[in-house]
């Protein structure tokens, strides 16, 4: 039986503040001892204490909505947060209280119960924002690594079997408006109503709250796999191996063969392993940014346009295809992506397994030195991903091999719909 629908009658605006008592406690964003810096605040249970705009859970945040309308979760339900802290340490680092460094998440947000153990027992509802736990991963791909004798069983950090044995960390987007303003080189003011606006008016606190400079925006945040000893990923004596990877269920999870996705990411794995055998640590961040941000159904979208145009689908019409639809190639905006390696501490990445001129530009420019960029091997491209990755190597992609000229990018063509 679904409990009593728990939506309170009264509608409470968080529009304006309110007029009476005490103000919420203060965000000092940057601030490098927690308590000054102050706890994000996103409870929808004791509106006079939230300090942000919008909700945790990113877009899930709808579906409890749905849990609490249709009378399946009680609004005032409060988390219950026994036994739930991190499995493992990560941080502080000095990047955690750098101005600007780190502007989409909250560096405290693993650790709040801890460092904000006071507000706690003053009663304040404050939820993690990272969870940390541990896991064993296993892969086909993967075991036949081991089969062929790329990777070794070593029994701590990949077990008989192909088990890999990594730390796990699960990161919501919490955004300093001000931070991310500055970032993209526009006003605070314009992007609050940009952001406003093109949500369909969903948040007017966004133009209405000056006073709040933090938002957890209702989107898909990102998940850390660490592979190998924590402490290397910040000793800058030891080797780190770093991939950063897009969402692409059709290929991550489905194994599609249009584009290099899943193989890509499995070899970022493979080089993580060796790295962290070699006595350092490997981190992939894998980043619900479906599609290039452009979401699945453009997508797919884009694949039909692409294997209908005159001609076929071809190299040269690739990214062409999706700014048809979309009217941009790609909304993922790298620039925010380096926050998540100033929050595991990194300064140098050794061997980045990555082409993309978009990811290299946006870490090197934020402060981190890397080494070595390693390219997707040959054999692991399928056919029908040629396309993409001839594509991609043309318009500025890192390679050691051939770039195409305009000729040559028309001529790899990738399969038809029948
Ligand atoms: N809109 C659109 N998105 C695509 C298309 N092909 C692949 N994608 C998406 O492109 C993104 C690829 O991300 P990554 O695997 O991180 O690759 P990358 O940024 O191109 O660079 P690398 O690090 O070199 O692999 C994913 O979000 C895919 O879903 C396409 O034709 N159109
Ligand atoms: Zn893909």
């Amino acid at each position: 039986m679904p409990k009593q629908n728990s939506v309170s009658r009264h509608i409470v605006l968080t529009s304006h503040p309110s007029r009476s008592g005490p103000k919420p406690i203060a965000i000092n964003w940057g601030a490098a001892d927690p308590m000054q810096r102050g706890p994000v605040i996103a409870t929808l249970t004791k509106s006079a204490h939230r300090n942000v705009i919008g909700t945790h859970s990113g877009g899930y945040a709808v579906y409890r909505a749905l849990a609490v309308a249709s009378g399946s979760l009680q609004s005032d339900h409060i988390a219950d947060l026994t036994n739930t802290s991190p499995t493992e340490r990560i941080g502080p680092y000095p990047s955690w209280s750098v101005a600007d460094k780190i502007v989409s998440l909250d560096p405290y947000g693993a650790i709040a119960s801890e460092v904000f153990a006071s507000y706690y027992e003053q009663g304040y509802d404050i939820r993690p924002t990272i969870a940390i736990t541990k896991a064993h991963i296993n892969m086909p791909e993967l075991q036949e690594a081991i089969a062929k004798g790329r990777l070794q069983v070593d029994g701590k950090i990949m077990k008989p079997g192909g088990d890999l044995v990594v730390t796990k960390a699960a990161i919501e987007p919490v955004w300093y408006l001000p931070g991310l303003a500055k970032r993209f080189n526009i006003t605070e003011g314009e992007l609050r109503r940009a952001l406003f606006e093109q949500t369909g008016g969903m948040f007017p606190e966004l133009v209405t709250r000056s006073d709040l400079e933090v938002f957890l925006p209702p989107i898909g945040g990102l998940t850390v796999y660490i592979v190998g000893d924590l402490e290397a990923i910040a000793d800058p004596n030891k080797p780190l191996a770093v991939r950063v990877h897009d969402e692409c269920n059709g290929s991550d999870v489905f194994g599609s063969d249009i584009c290099t996705c899943r193989p890509y990411l499995v070899h970022g794995i493979e080089v993580c392993v060796q790295t962290a055998q070699e006595g350092g640590a490997g981190v992939i961040v894998y980043c619900r940014k479906e599609g290039r941000a452009l979401g699945e159904v453009t997508k797919f979208l884009v694949y039909n346009a692409r294997k209908r145009q005159e001609g076929g689908d071809r190299a040269d019409a690739y990214f062409e295809r999706t700014e048809c639809v979309a009217g941009v190639q790609d909304m993922r905006f790298q620039e925010l992506m380096p926050d998540v390696l100033h929050w595991l501490g990194i300064t140098r990445i050794d061997r980045m397994v990555s082409m993309s001129n978009m990811k290299f530009d946006a870490i090197t420019q934020s402060g981190i030195e890397i080494v070595e960029r390693i390219a997707i091997p040959d054999d692991l491209i399928p056919q029908d991903a040629r396309v993409e990755i001839e594509a991609k190597k043309a318009a500025g992609y890192f390679t050691t091999g051939d770039v195409l000229d305009a000729n040559s990018l028309a001529d790899v063509k990738g399969r038809g719909l029948e």
